[in-house]
């Protein structure tokens, strides 16, 4: 069973991921895992943490000569902030308490309903772990489900197509186009223009004090037909992902190929018609089930889609009330991003990869990459002959 925990807090020394269940023998490269932290934290309408941040991964368990062991895996990311937030995040009786006390709360935030629920008065005890530096840990995780998945010919790559109103053209690339014309934007988005036309969105956002949501989309190329399964509600791979998607924080809605467009139109235009072909087998040529049919993996290319609202620290805060005296006050601001889309795009792959490597285990079984590998292989030749 692959299963993975995160531990830290946005402003204590250090995030940590331990990832149980992680076959033996698959390569892994710190170099990868550091790409992808890199990209998680860049991305136009980042804010000022980005700049102090320099988030790297150091493995302390599971990996010996540059290889997993089949033990527990466990990922650190430290917290370059930390040396400045030390004297107030100390967990010794010392600790500074009283001077970044947070007792306004940001509507959209997790601050009110957390103090409620943990019993704070100080919301910092709130928000050190709901923000999304969390993030860090499982971007971390997930580029190692990701190698695993690269090594089966498995590959994704995340797509912004939205940013408040501006939205991208649709972009029908193979996986290694997708994937440059991303990285090629500062905005991640395949679509050059709309690129540009999401920069100028986030700056006028960012000149009034506000905050702008968006739209990604995953796409995922070579997956086998049959991962998940109809047979348990729990076990759906549409529920899986769409559940792993919106976990990401401040992700409020999850399509699955046309998604809410397939309400509006009737049964004939929607369906993907199956083909057959005597060297490859079982084709379709639409994929408006976003290659998920009955809960399974159906063999075409997964494509999910997460929608993001808009940060809600702003740098011209919304009313609230303060929790010492209950009188109306501006909410608390903190050094904020005025957008994360593109990074919660990379947050999304990582999700989507571990989710997929959780099922793709489910089904194949193995301790070694070498046994998952040959399964692997033996069902794709299935998949063809039958
Ligand atoms: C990559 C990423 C970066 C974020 N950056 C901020 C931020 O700088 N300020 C902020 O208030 N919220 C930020 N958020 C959103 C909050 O973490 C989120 O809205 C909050 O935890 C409440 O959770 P909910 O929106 O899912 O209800 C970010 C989210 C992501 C995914
Ligand atoms: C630190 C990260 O994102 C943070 C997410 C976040 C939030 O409230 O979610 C608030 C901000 O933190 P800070 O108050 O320290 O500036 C973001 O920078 C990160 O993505 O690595």
């Amino acid at each position: 069973m692959l299963r993975y925990l995160t531990a830290g807090e946005s402003h204590g020394p250090s995030l940590t991921a331990i990832l149980d269940g992680i076959p033996a023998g698959l390569a892994i490269d710190t170099g990868y895992i550091d790409l992808q932290l890199g990209r998680r934290q860049g991305g136009y309408g980042r804010g000022g943490r980005m700049g102090i941040e320099h988030d790297f991964v150091e493995i302390t368990s599971g990996v010996r000569g540059g290889m997993t062991t089949g033990a527990p895996v466990t990922l650190v990311v430290n917290n370059k902030d930390w040396d400045n937030w030390c004297d107030v995040m100390a967990s010794g009786p010392n600790a500074d308490l009283e001077s970044q006390q947070v007792t306004r709360p940001r509507p959209g935030h997790a601050d009110l309903t957390g103090a409620i629920k943990y019993g704070h008065l100080d919301m910092r005890n709130v928000l050190e772990r709901s923000s999304a530096r969390e993030t860090a840990a499982r971007v971390a995780a997930g580029s190692v489900a990701r190698q695993l998945l690269e090594e089966l010919g498995i590959e994704l790559i995340g797509n912004v197509v939205q940013i408040g109103s501006v939205k991208a053209m649709t972009q029908d690339l193979n996986a290694k186009d997708l994937e440059r014309a991303v990285l090629n934007s500062s905005v991640y988005c395949a679509d050059p223009e709309a690129s540009q036309a999401m920069i100028n969105e986030i700056k006028q956002a960012k000149d009034v004090g506000d905050t702008v949501g968006g739209v990604f989309e995953i796409k995922v190329f070579g997956l086998p037909a049959g991962l998940g399964s109809y047979s348990q509600r729990d076990r759906t791979l549409d529920g899986r992902l769409a559940g792993a998607l919106m976990s990401i924080q401040a992700i409020k809605g999850v399509e699955v190929g046309a998604g809410f467009a397939a309400a509006a139109i009737r049964g004939s235009q929607l369906h993907d018609e199956i083909f057959y072909d005597f060297n490859s087998g079982f084709y379709r040529q639409t994929n408006n089930a976003g290659g998920i049919e009955g809960g399974m993996s159906n063999g075409a290319p997964l494509v999910l889609r997460a929608a993001m609202k808009p940060i809600p620290t702003l740098s011209r805060p919304l009313y609230t009330v303060d929790l010492k005296n209950k009188m109306p006050v501006s909410a608390a601001v903190e050094r904020s991003d005025t957008c994360a889309v593109p990074a919660a795009s990379v947050v999304g792959e990582a999700v989507v990869a571990w989710e997929l490597a959780v099922t793709l285990l489910e089904k194949f079984g193995g301790d070694t990459m070498r046994e998952i590998k040959e399964r692997v292989a033996a069902y794709r030749q299935y998949e063809k002959s039958i």
